[in-house]
């Protein structure tokens, strides 16, 4: 692949409904499209940061920042590509920055994949035809508002429910889902809100039969999830704690969770992910995508690898229309009935960007080429 142009559009997109957390509500999507121009083809990426360093260091803004004046130019300098996997090995001196790295990464895979005429999916040795897929809800103030959210998703035949929890938000409303809803496949995701003086609060989450419970403890910690791990029978589940194999690896070696959740720009791309993905198969911990309200663009990328054979339980890619009143890509992501999305077999993410919905969100563009 030889580099001819790379677009940057930073976007601005607002959610259907705000999105609470346990650290923050987002309303407004402010996130960076990377576009590369390559061998007649263009490869798309998205940069999934939240609007403030909340989730994580990265913002739209030090994302444009690290592109502009660091991965860009090191792209041009190495100027041609045999494969994406050599693009993180490029980046590998920058620290950190993972989501401004992936969103130029896998760009790199969409062209690759393109210039091979094979999916995405299949470029990256996905093996399924159709992925499960669950529904991220956030945190809900009024509980009959979120019965009838959860009624809803479920009736949309969505495989899972993760609920946002934090303190005060946490055990009744997951007992008053249970009595319900009755024994629905059900997750809690705490993004972090508590710490082991929590343990007799986090004991009675375990007596609600969940799938897993999501980052509990703080954000870049292993050792106290593995000493929690050992208090509960319910499977920790860590996302913001894995930001690379060596992280997987060291969690894997503690113990400190039994599934892990695999966001492809938190841990730098596609490439990381796929290790990620390997080393989990090999040790028997499950894994599933999760999801940063991304565009079609992104949520492509995310459909593309869960079809890897280890993505074994149902992730956060929901459909377009669960975020946006319309989504920047056609066809637009689409859950079957049962649950279920099917993995496009058209070369490269499989959705079109629409120029003209580009267009529609984008507040700054910028072009660079060979100078
Ligand atoms: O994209 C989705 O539907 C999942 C959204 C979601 O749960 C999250 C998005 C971004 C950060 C967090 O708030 C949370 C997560 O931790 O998974
Ligand atoms: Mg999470």
């Amino acid at each position: 692949m030889k580099v001819e142009k790379i677009v940057l559009r930073k976007m601005k997109m607002k959610l259907k409904s705000p999105f609470q957390t346990s650290f923050g509500t987002e309303q407004e999507r402010d996130f960076v499209l990377t576009e590369v121009y390559g061998d007649g083809e263009i490869g798309y990426g998205e940069c999934v940061v939240s609007t403030a360093p909340l989730y994580s260091e990265e913002t739209a803004g030090t994302a444009w920042h690290i592109l502009e004046d660091f991965l860009i130019p090191m792209v041009f300098e190495q100027g041609t590509f045999g494969h994406p996997d050599e693009v993180g090995k490029l980046f590998a001196p920058i620290r950190r920055n993972h989501m401004a790295k992936s969103a130029l990464e896998g760009a790199f895979w969409d062209l690759y994949a393109k210039r091979q005429n094979l999916s995405l999916a299949k470029a990256l040795g996905g093996t399924k035809k159709r992925i499960e897929v669950g529904i991220s809800i956030g945190i809900e103030e009024d509980i009959n508002k979120l019965f009838r959210t959860v009624e809803h998703y479920l009736e949309q035949g969505y495989r899972r429910i993760k609920i946002k929890i934090k303190p005060g938000k946490d055990v009744q409303v997951l007992r008053a889902l249970r009595d319900r809803f009755g024994d629905i496949p059900m997750m809690a995701d705490a993004n972090s809100a508590y710490t082991l003086n929590d343990l007799l609060l986090l004991k009675e989450l375990d007596d609600l039969d969940l799938m897993m419970i999501e980052q509990p403890l703080a954000h870049d910690d292993i050792i106290d999830h593995a000493a929690l791990q050992k208090q509960l029978k319910t499977p920790i589940c860590l996302d913001e704690s894995i930001h690379s194999y060596e992280d997987a690896r060291k969690a894997i070696e503690w113990g400190s969770a039994r599934i892990i959740n695999i966001k492809i720009g938190r841990v730098g791309g596609l490439s990381e992910a796929k290790r990620i993905h390997d080393l989990c198969r090999d040790n028997g911990i499950p894994v599933w995508c999760g999801g940063m309200l991304e565009s079609g663009i992104g949520r492509a990328h995310n459909i593309a690898i869960t079809s890897l054979p280890n993505f074994k339980l149902p992730g956060d890619t929901a459909g377009s229309s669960r975020y946006w009143t319309e989504d920047i890509i056609r066809p637009e992501v689409e859950v079957s009935p049962d649950g279920m999305i099917e993995i496009p077999t058209t070369p490269g993410i499989g959705y079109q960007p629409v120029p003209e919905m580009l267009d529609k969100y984008t507040v700054a563009k910028k072009e660079f080429a060979k100078r």
